[in-house]
């Protein structure tokens, strides 16, 4: 069971956003950024949610899969803890041909015996090298023969000169890490293969980062959630995956609420909640029906970022609550919207966890890609024999092209040329 642990910036339930400083009040006074720079406007989704931040907890490590580690985890003991047996074979001391005595099998422990020279054990792969032995001789490289003083084991003669070589097929207590060392640092996700690496070094709990909690807001008259949408309507993109995808990515979906469009329903929908992030889709161009800026403002909050410079996404809006909960509006087009989350929501969830932006990718394109003019073009490409290619029937309004995709191309405004290198989001889900 986890137990909770005094968070370092907040607990679960009280504000987890850090006292106001000065730098919070000029921030506040800053006027938002329109229009802005597309990786300018990623770096500041990933300071707010950095300021956000959440609390920390204990976990069982077994249950910490996928969550972003807050404080290091460091080998409990040297690595590894004894020196062993990298093959099944024989343990020897001095040279051949060897006496031999009792096995050495994986988890007998407490082998004092020192091996004197001549002699040597049959040992188990992972079972614990006797004091005095120079080599592990593999099992396929060693002959026994029945003596009057015993097994006698010799080089077979396919093994080849000089076999084995001091030290063969020993693994060096500490080799891999001395007791103390950083095994995974603080801010990084916790896959298996770090799981597996934190358990080998001893640990049983980790101090993770709390999972934020998202909740969404899907603002439109003409949304439906299921089925074929009459003509006049369309049905919801959004909501059946962007809980999945923010889950996916180490945060907590709590809740979709489906908004029509009306400012007053949208101040309402934005009202207080537990939550450190709402996620907003639809509503956040400038037209009359448009109520994403008005109700974030009507609610004490202000305006971080009014749109990036990309296309398609432009309309994207992020901003802050009065009570510090941030809100990012994404533009109601499903290719728009997504490529909105990809570009301001990957570094914002990011900053939340605690954890480095994600560095950039990189792609060589297989074609000439028109840039915007005015900056990033973002192009769905698959990615084959190193080289990545537009994907069709791609605008804001479709999804059949970034469905396809393996990867995002941030075209730069003037283009770029077949075999250009291109910077590239990869989509946490290709
Ligand atoms: N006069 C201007 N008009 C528009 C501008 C502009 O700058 N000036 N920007 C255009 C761009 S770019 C985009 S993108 C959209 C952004 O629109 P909103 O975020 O305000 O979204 P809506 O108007 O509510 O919807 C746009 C479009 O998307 C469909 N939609 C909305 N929500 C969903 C959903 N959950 N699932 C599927 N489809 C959804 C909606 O029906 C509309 O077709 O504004 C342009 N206009
Ligand atoms: O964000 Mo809009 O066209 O750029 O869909």
């Amino acid at each position: 069971m986890p137990t909770s642990r005094t968070p370092s910036t907040g607990s679960r339930h009280s504000p987890r956003r850090s006292p106001a400083t000065h730098a919070d009040l000029a921030a506040a006074a800053a006027p938002p950024l329109v229009d802005a720079d597309w990786f300018q406007a990623r770096t500041i989704a990933h300071a707010a949610g950095g300021r956000v931040g959440s609390g920390v907890e204990e976990v069982a490590l077994a249950a910490s899969a996928g969550r972003t580690l807050a404080v290091d985890v460091v080998a409990r003991g040297n690595m590894p803890g004894f020196s062993s047996s990298a093959m099944d074979g024989w343990a020897v001391a001095g040279d051949g041909p060897w006496l031999l005595g009792p096995a050495i099998t994986a988890g007998t422990v407490g082998i004092a015996a020192t091996l004197g020279d001549h002699t040597g054990r049959p040992i188990a792969t992972g079972a614990m090298i006797p004091p005095g032995t120079r080599a592990v001789l593999r099992s396929e490289h060693g002959v026994v023969t029945a003596t009057a003083r015993g097994p006698l084991l010799s080089v077979a003669g396919h093994a080849g000169a000089g076999q084995p070589v001091d030290g063969a097929h020993i693994r060096v207590e500490g080799e891999e890490a001395a007791a103390g060392s950083l095994l995974v640092r603080a801010g990084t996700v916790l896959t298996p293969a770090r799981l597996a690496l934190a358990a080998a070094g001893g640990t049983d709990a980790v101090v993770v980062r709390l999972r934020p909690r998202v909740r969404f807001v899907v603002l439109g008259d003409e949304i439906v959630g299921e089925g074929v949408a009459i003509p006049g309507l369309v049905r919801d993109a959004f909501g059946p995956q962007l809980p999945a995808l923010l889950e996916s990515l180490g945060l907590r979906a709590a809740g979709v609420r489906h908004v029509g469009d009306s400012l007053d329903l949208t101040i309402r929908a934005l009202g207080t909640d537990d939550s450190e992030l709402v996620v907003v889709t639809g509503g956040s161009s400038r037209g009359a029906t448009d109520h994403a800026r008005s109700a974030l403002l009507a609610c004490g909050g202000r305006v971080l970022v009014d749109g990036v410079a990309m296309r398609p996404g432009h309309p994207v809006i992020l901003g802050r609550l009065g009570d510090g909960r941030l809100v990012l509006c994404l533009p109601g087009n499903p290719a728009a919207g997504m490529l909105a989350f990809l570009s301001l929501g990957m570094p914002l969830v990011d900053g939340l966890l605690g954890r480095p932006a994600a560095a950039l990718g990189s792609e060589t394109a297989s074609v000439p890609v028109a840039g915007a003019g005015h900056g990033v073009r973002l192009v769905a490409a698959t990615v084959a024999d190193g080289r990545a290619t537009p994907c069709d029937k791609q605008s804001p309004a479709m999804l059949i092209g970034l469905a396809a995709a393996d990867t995002v191309l941030v075209v730069p405004p003037d283009g770029v040329a077949a075999g250009d290198r291109v910077p590239a989001l990869r989509p946490p889900w290709a």
